[in-house]
């Protein structure tokens, strides 16, 4: 078991919905709150279970909708009812994460450093992980905003890039390096332009950063977000919370905290980067889902692996010939799937969708697509 890192909070915020994954993830069970990966953890459990050996009891913070805050807290026992900061309505991941910096600002003091980490990751390699926050953090107190920087293995647009520069030369993080630009979201063809030069890796989602340091370059950027954010902080443990929210959450700046801070940031020079050598995944559609899941045993009598998967209880699923297939049984009837490769079948009770590999990205038109017929019991 790690020792705590001293004064580190880890924030989880948790309020993506995971359109790709539908009908598995809806609005009302986002991804978050799923087992992905048949472990019998949800991807909020198995984060929460990540963070804590290394923030000690106490040292998690969850921020999450309104909504999900209830099925949070019941999912995550060993947490506080202090630690799951409730959000009135979204306003990305900037309000999120800046919420939960002013919170522990006003709790903890100045010593702070948080590490956010999003709550639907799947993360494979503790030590590894370790050993990345541990440095992560070293390089924070310094007074860098950090990112953790994930060895790239295709142009994605699905990703922030980030640049790495000269050795941040700070003792006791020594693979840290600036970062020498932080781009959220290329388009393909930057995306494969970044990806020649090998100076780039993807942006893991996770910042770590001294409360403080965060809040001053949210200060610089984007004062109302920031006078915003302060004013619901210093109420949030007090009696006026409720009205300090409802007067001011629904005015604040949407926008996501890689557009906020990591690209203004980076280019003052103020943003560093530690790999993160571990197994990452951000399983954001079926096609990343099918590959993570883990080939079936020899005892199974698939000793041949097809590269065709079943996710949860496979009693009720049958394939046959369906190479590269990912089947998905939930519902009361049985799945049998025959001479169809690559296909992606998610049986669910109300919900039935088949798609193919490469058509994954396109699942959450689907979301869209029940939306504009007024199917919001389906989305
Ligand atoms: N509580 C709360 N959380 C939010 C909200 N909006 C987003 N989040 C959370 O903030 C994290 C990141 O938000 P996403 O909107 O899912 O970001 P992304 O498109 O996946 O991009 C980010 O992650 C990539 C890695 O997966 C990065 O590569 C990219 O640069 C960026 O940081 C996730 O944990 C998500 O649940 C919100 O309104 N409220």
């Amino acid at each position: 078991m790690p020792s705590p890192v001293a004064h580190f909070h880890a924030v989880v915020p948790a309020g993506g919905a995971g359109t790709r994954l539908w009908p598995l993830s809806r609005a009302g069970a986002p991804k978050f709150l799923l087992d992905l990966t048949g472990t019998g953890r949800t991807l909020l459990q198995g984060t929460v279970d990540r963070l804590l050996p290394l923030t000690g009891p106490g040292g998690v913070l969850v921020v999450t909708g309104e909504r999900h805050a209830a099925a949070v807290a019941a999912q995550l026992p060993e947490l506080g009812a202090s630690d799951v900061l409730a959000e009135p309505s979204p306003r990305d991941s900037m309000a999120a994460i800046g919420l939960a910096a002013a919170v522990l600002l006003e709790r903890h003091g100045e010593d702070v450093v948080l590490g956010s980490f999003a709550a639907d990751h799947i993360i494979d390699g503790a030590e590894a992980f370790e050993q990345t926050v541990r440095e992560g953090v070293t390089a924070a107190r310094a007074g860098y905003v950090v990112t953790v920087g994930i060895a790239a293995t295709g142009p994605s647009t699905a990703f922030g890039y980030v640049r790495s520069g000269e050795a941040l030369g700070v003792e006791g993080a020594p693979s840290a390096r600036h970062a020498a630009g932080f781009t959220e979201k290329p388009d393909a063809e930057t995306a494969a332009a970044y990806l020649a030069t090998g100076e780039y890796r993807w942006n893991a989602g996770m910042f770590l950063v001294r409360a403080r340091v965060l809040l001053d370059h949210l200060a610089a950027q984007l004062p109302p977000l920031h006078d915003g954010l302060r004013e619901i902080a210093r109420a949030w443990d007090g009696p006026e919370r409720a009205e300090v929210l409802a007067r001011v959450w629904p005015g604040l700046t949407k926008i996501a905290i890689d557009h906020a801070i990591a690209e203004p940031v980076a280019a003052a020079g103020g943003v560093a980067v530690v790999p993160g050598d571990f197994t990452w995944d951000d399983v954001g559609d079926f096609a990343s889902l099918g590959s993570l899941l883990a080939a079936p045993s020899a005892a199974d009598g698939s000793a041949d692996d097809d590269g065709s998967r079943t996710l949860g209880d496979d009693t009720g699923v049958l394939r046959i010939d369906t190479a590269g297939a990912l089947v998905v049984g939930g519902s009361a009837r049985t799945v049998t799937v025959i001479g169809v490769p690559d296909v992606v079948v998610v049986d669910t009770p109300d919900a039935l969708l088949v798609t193919t590999r490469a058509h994954a990205q396109t699942v959450k038109s689907a979301v869209d697509g029940w939306r504009a017929r007024g199917r919001e019991d389906l989305v």
